[in-house]
């Protein structure tokens, strides 16, 4: 089943839904505390605690994390910001039975630091006392689990609201993620996450998912037993001129190593020679215009056309050849950019099954303005895909993948050591290369970021985008082996 990430709005529907089921909203408070306090136990050992607890519902959970590891022996002290204001709240603060401190803002000593503050009601900026402790808390995040969220951080969007908000090493949260748990800066600021389930039914079937195996596995295009080269799917790679070549041929390693049948690089006369000294298994052919391009492509299933392919009106032309043909293309890097004085012409060229993958840079000039002006950069590219009428791929930490219809994933497995030179070319092929076997150009955008990144992460330091390719084959195989058990 694919693994939802929820807004506060949905999670608040599926906890209206469950108490009008007849499940009372302090039963789920309830199974929240213990499942945050079986959490923490399961990593650190029994050691003197504080929690802080704020007013709402977040707080209350605190109040019932308090109680049972009180009940396992911890030393708890508990703080509150404000009275319990909650209903729920109240009912937890009323079972904790023992003392309830004013919340110190210096921070008190202890070992553990529960974060009860806010979560899912956070309206406001953090102000007072909770702000104070979010300063003086700075550099004890090792030491800090946040319940829901880390305190300050909003869950739809995974910024502060304004200003500060607190750090932690676990984030404990119910039902589903949230935007705040995938999205920089939240997801850093979550540290390690995880989702306990507290009996909850999605009520509405969202559109937004985790990326991995669980969204697109059961469609990924595994070569039947009878296939030939030629039946595994056709794919086209535009080589840039002779100076610069090497991003071309990483894009038709890693089209080829991802599964495609045949790949073939397709040079500028004047290329020819280095692509030919540096080529094997990728076969390579000569165009010199783009009506010649077009001719070469008539059979393609899908082409990549932008790394390093050169700026201006070559490309644009390239581009234009290729569109025209049936193959669903990778647009990239400079196939991007030398549509950024005229945007809507690129738009107007592409499909559905078109994917465009611009880093944020190269996103800025197809959509300007709209990293800033969109709430977060899920909303950010959901939009871009509406208006390109294509996939979009906006690259980050926190890749998002989005399609014309909403549908939209976030990455969760992204590896620092992918920042390197050439590692987008490689993740361009991937995409292509499932495409060009017949699937789906949202699964391929999806499924071919996260095996990239899981190659990145592989890897780990040292990293080179040529070590990319040669890294997928295990990933592949462990694809292939969970297919026959598949994870729940
Ligand atoms: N949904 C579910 O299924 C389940 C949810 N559960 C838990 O409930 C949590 C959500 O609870 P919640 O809605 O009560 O919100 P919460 O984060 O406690 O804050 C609300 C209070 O804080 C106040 N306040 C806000 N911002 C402020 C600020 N900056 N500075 C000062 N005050 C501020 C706000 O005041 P107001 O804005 O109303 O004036 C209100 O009093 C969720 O995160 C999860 O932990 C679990 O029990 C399991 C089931
Ligand atoms: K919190």
């Amino acid at each position: 089943m694919p693994r939802h990430i929820m807004s506060v709005t949905e999670m608040k529907a599926a906890d209206a839904a469950a108490v009008a089921a007849g499940t009372p909203a302090t039963t789920l408070m309830e199974r929240a505390g213990q499942g945050a306090a079986d959490a923490i136990r399961a990593r650190w050992a029994r050691r003197p605690v504080v929690i802080w607890c704020g007013p709402g519902d977040n707080g209350g959970d605190g109040y019932v994390i308090a109680r049972h590891l009180r009940r396992r022996g911890w030393p708890v002290r508990v703080e509150a910001l404000a009275p319990p204001a909650s209903t729920s709240c109240r009912w937890a603060a009323e079972r904790w039975r023992s003392e309830v401190h004013a919340l110190n803002p210096a921070v008190t000593p202890a070992d553990l630091y529960i974060d009860a503050l806010f979560g899912a009601g956070l309206s406001r900026p953090l102000e007072g006392a909770a702000d104070d402790l979010a300063r003086a808390a700075e550099g004890l995040s090792a030491r800090i689990v946040a319940i829901d969220t880390p305190s300050g951080i909003h869950g739809d969007t995974g910024r502060p609201i304004d200003g500060r908000a607190l750090a932690a090493a676990l984030t404990v949260t119910f039902h589903r993620r949230k935007p705040a748990h995938v999205l920089a800066p939240g997801r850093a600021a979550c540290g390690e996450v995880e989702v306990i389930d507290i009996g909850l039914t999605d009520v509405a079937a969202g559109t937004l998912f985790e990326n991995d195996p669980s969204l697109w596995g059961a469609r990924f295009p595994w070569p039947s037993t009878d296939a030939h080269k030629h039946a595994r799917g056709r794919l086209l790679v535009v080589s840039g001129e002779a100076w610069s070549t090497g991003a071309a041929r990483l894009s038709a390693r890693a089209g080829l190593r991802i599964g495609a049948g045949v790949v073939t690089l397709l040079s500028p006369p004047g290329a020819l020679a280095i692509n030919a000294a540096h080529l094997e298994a990728v076969m390579l052919a000569p165009f010199e215009t783009d009506a010649e391009l077009a001719e070469r492509a008539a059979n393609a299933a899908a082409a990549v056309i932008g790394p390093a392919a050169g700026l201006g009106e070559a490309t644009a032309r390239n581009l234009t050849a290729l569109a025209g043909t049936g193959a669903a293309l990778v647009v990239d890097a400079d196939a991007l950019t030398s549509f950024a004085h005229a945007p809507d012409q690129l738009f107007a060229r592409l499909d559905r099954d078109d994917v465009l993958t611009p880093h944020p840079g190269e996103f800025e000039r197809l959509f300007p303005g709209l990293l800033k002006s969109a709430p977060e950069r899920i909303a950010a590219a959901r939009q871009a895909a509406r208006q390109a009428g294509a996939i979009v791929l906006l690259k980050g930490p926190d890749t998002v993948i989005a399609a014309p219809d909403g549908r939209a994933a976030v990455n969760l497995n992204g590896a620092p050591w992918l920042a390197t030179a050439g590692s987008g070319d490689v993740l361009a092929g991937f995409i292509a290369g499932l495409a060009a076997q017949g699937m789906d150009s949202f699964d391929a955008a999806c499924a071919g970021a996260w095996i990239h990144a899981e190659c990145g992460a592989a890897h780990g330091p040292g990293l080179i985008a040529e070590d990319l390719p040669g890294l997928a084959p295990a990933v592949l195989k462990r694809l292939w082996d969970q297919r026959a058990n598949p994870l729940p």
